[in-house]
């Protein structure tokens, strides 16, 4: 849904410093050298041996190959990259996905076993390759502290448990260090477990720090669990498209403890460890076994092929696909989509329609300066062209159990799942009345108007207000303060960051309490890494 947004990913806007530029400094320089002798004992850049996490559960399936047997997306032949799938994206600490079906309780093993690989002072964990400039971002919907989306997003445990206590301590001090944190960490990651760089993109610059952030929001919110299962399930099942399994957890939990030992050591003890390491296996059986439920009713991806594209202005088209096979989801979700011009680079994007029976999905995407994804799928791709897409996510959905109004503000392509939410309530046959604002730029970015007063025509409890930001003079959530009472309203906000803050801020001052304010996960939008 969003350009760029993701999940147990969070973005970072800096550039990447991978260890190889001078701008790592020392960072990256062991202070016990290693050897590289496989079977070793590994030790951390410190000479401290890393904790071992095992999670306990079922591995999830291979993802490598597609369930259908269909053959994978050819590269362009400019695209550098190698293929296959990770990221994400999304997630995001992402939405809750409304997904049925037991998931087994997390299992805390509470101690750690022996260490594995050795620290090899490689050269470059990975090479200056030209990294894809970043998709738009929004306020960051999920994580830099990732905050669970929406109107989940609860307020963190009032008392704070001795693990949590450890767990931020440690993350106050590597935060003001958080770009070498990530650095670290994924040199860390490729040096010891090479296998798993082909999970990640090729050029990691604007992507690389998600998986790390999710875990560190995930770690933060600890005591959070409802919030914070939702959003690990979420994460889980949004990893089997990149092909992460259950045994690579522990490699990551490995690195994870060996970057925040380095970066945290003022403070760093036996029993920061001990907290971490029962935290972050917390956090990794609740993915790993989120991820075996979801392998029993869903593929890890599906193969989808552009029917129709449509460019409603010169950068702004609606892409119609067929997805191989059978899609479910709820209005007012979105997906993640990887196109085959960069492999292992996804992005966000709503559903504009609800469910529809022909089983065909339509997205909304503007091509945006420096995006890769969005600029191949307005500009470059063409109905044949065959892209994946990851599970759908998010919470902004509509409440069938009541009969409250609803107030929908669409900026720019967010009025995408604002147009599934529609229909979505004229196929449950109900008279709820919904007020749409749809704002904009300028008239030409009005892209949708059409459809949307067509909507309008057919349904009497439908209305449709175009608000026009002309310089900035009247922004969307404004327009929305003239209007009203809304505080029998239900709120679904969908647009950019700044629309989706300021927004909130703007409908709980006129009285619509925050458990009735919808949107997806500003953290997110901001990723726009997905
Ligand atoms: N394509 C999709 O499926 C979806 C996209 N999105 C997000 O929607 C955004 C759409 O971008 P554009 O079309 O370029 O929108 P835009 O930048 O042209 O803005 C659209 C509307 O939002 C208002 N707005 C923008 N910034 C604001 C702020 N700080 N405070 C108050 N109002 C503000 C503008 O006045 C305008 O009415 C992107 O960030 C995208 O990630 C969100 C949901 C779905």
């Amino acid at each position: 849904m969003l350009e760029a947004r993701h999940t147990m990913d969070a973005p970072t806007t800096t550039s990447a410093d991978n260890g190889t530029s001078g701008g790592g400094g020392d960072w990256f320089t062991p202070r016990t050298k290693p050897t590289a002798t496989p079977g070793n004992e590994p030790g951390t850049p410190d000479g401290r041996r890393p904790a071992v996490i095992r999670p306990v559960g079922r591995q999830t399936a291979d993802p490598g190959t597609p369930a259908d047997g269909t053959t994978a997306p050819p590269a362009s032949p400019t695209d550098s990259a190698s293929t296959g799938a990770r990221d994400q994206e999304r997630e995001s600490p992402d939405d809750a996905i409304p997904v049925p079906g037991p998931i087994a309780a997390p299992s805390v093993p509470s101690s750690a076993g022996p260490a594995p690989t050795t620290l090899t002072p490689a050269p470059a964990p990975f090479s200056s390759t030209t990294a894809p400039p970043a998709e738009p971002r929004v306020p960051p919907q999920r994580p830099a502290p990732v905050s669970p989306p929406g109107p989940a997003a609860a307020a963190p445990a009032t008392e704070a448990s001795p693990d949590a206590v450890l767990v931020r301590r440690a993350m106050a001090e590597v935060t003001p260090v958080a770009d070498k944190v990530t650095s670290y960490f994924y040199a860390l990651l490729f040096v010891r477990h090479p296998d798993l760089r082909s999970l990640f993109p090729a050029a990691m610059d604007t992507q690389r720090d998600r998986l790390l952030r999710a875990l560190l929001t995930a770690a933060e919110h600890i005591d959070n669990t409802d919030v914070l299962v939702d959003y690990l399930q979420n994460l889980g099942r949004g990893h089997r498209k990149y092909g992460t399994r259950a045994e690579h957890y522990p490699a990551v939990g490995e690195c994870l403890i060996g970057a925040l030992s380095k970066y945290a050591a003022g403070v760093w003890d036996e029993e920061m460890e001990a907290a971490w390491i029962r935290t972050y296996t917390t956090i990794s059986q609740i993915m790993i076994d989120a991820a075996a439920a979801d392998e029993l009713r869903a593929p890890p991806w599906w193969y989808a092929e552009i029917v129709t594209h449509d460019l409603r202005t010169p950068d702004v088209a609606v892409v119609t696909v067929r997805p191989d096979q059978p899609y479910p989801f709820l209005a007012g979700q979105y997906t993640s989509l990887e196109t085959p011009w960069w492999p292992r680079i996804w992005r966000h994007y709503s559903f504009a329609s609800a469910p529809r029976s022909d089983g065909l999905l339509s997205f909304h995407v503007k091509a945006v300066p420096a995006g890769w994804v969005s600029n191949a799928l307005v500009h470059r791709a063409r109905p044949g062209d065959i892209v994946r897409l990851g599970p759908p996510a998010g919470s902004m959905t509509v409440d069938h159990t009541t009969d409250s109004g609803l107030l929908c503000l669409g900026g720019g392509t967010g009025i995408a799942p604002i147009k599934a939410l529609i229909e979505d309530v004229a196929e449950h046959g109900e008279r709820r009345t919904v007020e749409v604002f749809y704002g904009a730029r300028t008239d030409h970015d009005l892209y949708d108007i059409d459809t949307m007063l067509r909507l309008q025509q057919s349904h009497p409890w439908l209305s449709v207000r175009a608000i026009i930001d002309q310089q900035a003079h009247q922004q969307l959530p404004d327009a929305v303060r003239a209007y009203g009472p809304w505080n029998e309203y239900d709120a679904y906000l969908s647009g950019p960051p700044g629309m989706i803050r300021s927004g909130v801020d703007a409908l709980r001052d006129i009285g619509i309490p925050s458990e009735r304010i919808r949107h997806d996960s500003v953290e997110e939008l901001v990723a726009a890494g997905s």
